[in-house]
């Protein structure tokens, strides 16, 4: 008797424990059951009657078992079958993509969580640079160029063109903030907080890579009004890296890096690496207090809305969490890693096997996802994905609607997002791929409006609707539903979703979507 496999999608199925019974019960393994010998007329009738019922009852457990067969052959056809995460950047891509590893990886998904360390403690110290660099008088309504933490071209300054990593501190154009109208204790902080700098320097030669190219540069810059980028290269821009979790993705670029070394010398860049990793923990274990009290004090959270800078909505943002993350023997959690940001340069495959070492769950089977970068420079590699791909995850950050491009400052966000979904329509290669679509960023959307941010200032077609998340949602998924309609390459339905892309349970029921399509969609049967 077949077993029944457990599934997590919504079929019908017998459990296993009933069906276990089943199988162990004498009626079922002595089947028929022998004659008694001496066999009355009306025991006869019984037994007849009973072998009746039991084959009854067996044929309905055959025909629900071939029916869960049919249903798992068509899951198992998954195998083979491919997502690719589409959108602009900073629409979450790479987030869903960690959201499918800990759904269906979660136990190489906690042991990678130290890899992710040292690009949460850039995010971190980057932000806490990023505000020292602000509370600069210097800085204040024109850009980062004139300040003491400016690199000469743009800053950390809000107005300030892109803030690279290397430079700033070098250039001392105007006094440094312990010199200018500021607190003493806040004098004290800054100064104390020096060494985060190097730090800064430091992680990011470790996770840009210390052969960083100005193309590098320009993928990490970030808008002036945000918080800092920071990006991996994951290969050569024309090919497609293979990972399986993010240990490879950082083992890969540390390869690429140092193929041209002997064993030796890439071993002695490893050990340096882990010297400088404890050096650059103890530095920000000692510094953790100091920046608690920078984000608490009250003079750098003026200048900040004074700047209409808030930090707290922008990607790989750490601070509330300061203390937590400085300790010495920080451990990332899952809510930690989803939040972190690294912006992806160059597409990857990334292939997630599903954990499990029975059939039941799964093991031999994998998710094929493709993940690519989102920036304007990186959209032409997509194209490659769209003859071999069974559903496209899309993702539309609609708390951008006040945003503009950080790689173009005259496009606005929401617009850009609307026309890449326009072309991914009428695609014709893409006409019978399943759609998922993502409106995503909800709850900065919900935090913006609730703060009174005007969406119909942004988009005046909305007109004097209400300035409600709910009614804002419905008239974007309107606009997405009708652009659909008129561009679509073939009549389809969409499937769409308001997502807030690091809540991992609220991100489960795409996963689940995406597991139904997959397994019941005609293309992949
Ligand atoms: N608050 C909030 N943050 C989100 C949400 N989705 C993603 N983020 C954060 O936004 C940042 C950017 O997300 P990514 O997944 O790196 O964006 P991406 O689309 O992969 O960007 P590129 O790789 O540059 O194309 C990360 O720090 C995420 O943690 C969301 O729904 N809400
Ligand atoms: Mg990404």
């Amino acid at each position: 008797m077949a077993k029944v496999m457990t599934s997590a999608i919504n079929i019908p199925r017998l459990n296993k424990a009933s069906n276990d019974a089943i199988k162990h019960s004498p009626t079922v393994e002595q089947w028929p059951p022998p004659a008694s010998p001496a066999e009355t007329p009306v025991e006869r009738e019984l037994r007849l009657e009973t072998e009746q019922e039991a084959k009854r009852v067996s044929d309905a457990i055959d025909a629900s078992l071939q029916v869960d067969r049919e249903t798992i052959r068509s899951r198992n056809a998954h195998i083979g079958a491919k997502i690719l995460l589409l959108g602009q950047a900073e629409s979450g891509k790479s987030t869903i993509l960690k959201n499918f590893q800990l759904h269906f990886c979660p136990n190489a998904f906690h042991a990678e969580a130290l890899i992710w360390r040292p690009v949460i403690h850039l995010n971190l110290v980057r932000s806490v640079n990023f505000i020292l660099g602000i509370v600069s008088p210097g800085n204040s309504g024109g850009g980062g160029g004139g300040s003491l933490w400016s690199n000469g071209g743009g800053g950390y300054g809000p107005g300030g063109g892109a803030g690279g990593v290397s430079g700033y501190g070098a250039r001392a154009m105007s006094p440094p903030p312990w010199e200018r109208g500021i607190s003493d204790e806040l004098k004290r902080i800054c100064i104390s907080l020096t060494p985060l700098k190097q730090v800064e320097r430091s992680l990011t030669a470790r996770i840009v890579g210390s052969n960083v190219t100005d193309a590098t540069i320009t993928s990490y810059s970030y808008h002036p009004a945000k918080a800092p980028e920071i990006s991996i290269r994951s290969s050569d821009h024309s090919h497609t890296s293979r990972m399986y979790g993010w240990k490879s993705l950082l083992r890969f670029r540390r390869d690429s890096m140092s193929s041209h070394m002997s064993l030796t010398g890439q071993r002695e860049r490893e050990r340096q690496w882990e010297e400088e990793d404890s050096s650059n923990r103890r530095i920000i274990a000692a510094c953790g207090k100091d920046m608690e009290s920078l984000w608490r004090n009250e003079e750098v959270q003026r200048k900040l809305i004074n700047e209409e800078i808030s930090l707290k909505e922008q990607p790989g943002f750490f601070l509330e969490d300061v203390v937590r993350i400085a300790d010495e023997e920080y451990v990332p959690t899952p809510d930690d890693v989803l939040r972190a940001r690294v912006s992806t340069i160059g597409p990857e495959e990334h292939r997630i096997p599903i954990e499990g070492n029975n059939i039941e769950t799964g093991n031999g089977r994998e998710w094929v996802i493709y993940d690519v970068g989102g920036q304007r420079n990186q959209r032409a590699a997509w194209a490659q994905f769209f003859d071999d791909v069974t559903v496209i995850i899309f993702l539309a950050p609609i708390s951008a609607f006040n945003m503009a491009l950080a790689e173009d400052p005259s496009v606005n966000r929401l617009a850009d997002s609307l026309k890449i979904w326009r072309t991914i329509c009428a695609n014709k290669l893409l006409a019978n791929v399943d759609l998922i679509l993502l409106l995503n960023k909800i709850d900065i959307l919900d935090k913006q409006l609730k703060k009174g941010v005007q969406f119909a200032k942004y988009v005046t077609s909305y007109k004097d609707r209400p300035n409600k998340t709910e009614d804002v949602s419905r008239y974007l998924l309107d606009m997405f539903h009708n652009l659909h309609k008129q561009h679509s390459a073939k009549k389809r339905k969409i499937h769409p979703h308001l997502t807030c892309a690091i809540d991992t349970k609220a991100t489960g029921v795409v996963i689940t979507h995406s597991e139904y399509l997959l397994a019941f969609t005609s293309r992949s049967l």
